[in-house]
């Protein structure tokens, strides 16, 4: 890797109550500086305990963690310069004072109290995130993607060089979220800051990460660009993490008129396209789940399911019928 490295872990190891299937299990992982590296698995599966770790909230059993090649202190022995650089922001709001105003909150995270100070870095920092106008209104009143904003605009006031965001977006809607997703791109392009992110979202993943690391019970198991790993996923999870997608036995493989000998494949949403047909086609439509501006349908022959993305809304009812033609699917390690 050419990328200069931020922070680092090396056969890292973190347990609670010795139980060795909780917490993170001998982890190295790079975290290239000003890119944005995303943390990526089921749930439980250890990222949280992975940000905390590279935070110093938590110590490892074993290993090292790293800040610019120096050993990162715990946190609990208080708050040093690399800590300050490092800030972290969770879903909770839990060191937000719902009753103090906007500003206020925000004004926290400044070292000082010189009003001046506080006067340009917290407007700098309100307008960065579009919400200098709310500065005024009591913080548990804003709405979910206001108060996620306000969180990164208080993580944000001092410029950190590495900023962790513990699944950000999850509370805001999907019409605000796009907008706080670029704006964040835009800030961490042009501040030069470390981003490390977790998340369930796959467009989230997709769009944001230039870097992706998959943790599967505490172990990382790919860690890739988000292309490589769409594209040429070693691991079903990983490709169930990114994109919606079947794995298909031989004998399922088969109806859907896939012939293969060497295994199971994988055929993911977007290459299985509905065909015109006259008559009754051969899959059932059992479920059209609403997705804004396509459906994902699920459909079934003879107890085989596949889903398939349909941009022709209400077209398919559930309970209809429709022939479809598999385009391209995934023998791990290779497209046919
Ligand atoms: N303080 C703790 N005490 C005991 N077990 C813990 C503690 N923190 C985490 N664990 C366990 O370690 C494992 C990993 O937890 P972690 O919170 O890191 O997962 P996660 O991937 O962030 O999950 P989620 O996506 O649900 O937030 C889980 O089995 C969890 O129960």
């Amino acid at each position: 890797m050419n990328d200069e490295l931020i922070l680092e872990t090396i056969s890292v190891t973190k347990n609670f109550f010795g139980d060795k299937s909780s917490g993170v299990n001998n982890i190295t992982i790079f975290i290239p500086k000003g890119k944005i590296t995303a943390i990526v698995g089921e749930s439980g599966s250890g990222k949280t305990t992975l940000l905390k770790l590279l935070t110093g909230t938590l110590q490892p059993d074993s290993g090292d963690v790293f800040f610019k090649q120096q050993p990162l202190p715990p946190r609990s022995t208080g708050l040093t310069a690399q800590h300050a650089t490092i800030t972290m922001v969770t879903q909770d709001n839990h060191d937000m004072q719902m009753a103090a105003s906007v500003w206020d909150n925000v004004c926290k995270g400044l070292p000082t109290s010189d009003v001046n100070y506080q006067l340009q870095k917290a407007t700098q920092a309100l307008n960065l995130l579009g919400i200098y106008d709310l500065r005024e209104q009591p913080f548990g009143k804003l709405s979910g993607g206001e108060k996620q904003r306000v969180a990164i605009a208080k993580a944000l006031i001092n410029r950190p060089e590495v900023l962790m965001l513990d699944e950000p977006f999850n509370q805001v809607d999907a019409t605000y979220r796009e907008g706080l997703q670029h704006d964040i791109r835009q800030i961490v392009k042009e501040w030069g800051i470390t981003v490390v992110l977790v998340s369930h979202d796959p467009a989230e993943l997709l769009s944001m990460a230039d870097e992706l690391i998959v943790i599967k019970e505490g172990e990382i198991v790919e860690n890739a660009s988000p292309e490589e790993l769409y594209h040429s996923p070693k691991l079903l999870y990983t490709a169930k993490m990114l994109v919606s997608c079947t794995e298909l036995t031989p004998a399922e493989a088969l109806v859907c008129g896939i012939k293969t000998k060497r295994g199971t494949v994988v055929v993911y949403a977007e290459h299985v396209q509905i065909k015109k047909s006259m008559g009754k086609g051969k899959w059932h439509v059992k479920k059209v789940l609403f997705k804004g501006f396509y459906e994902e349908l699920v459909i079934e022959r003879r107890e085989v399911e596949l889903r398939v993305i349909n941009y022709k809304l209400r077209k398919y009812k559930k309970g209809s019928t429709v022939n479809i033609k598999i385009t391209k699917y995934y023998e791990f390690g290779k497209w046919l």
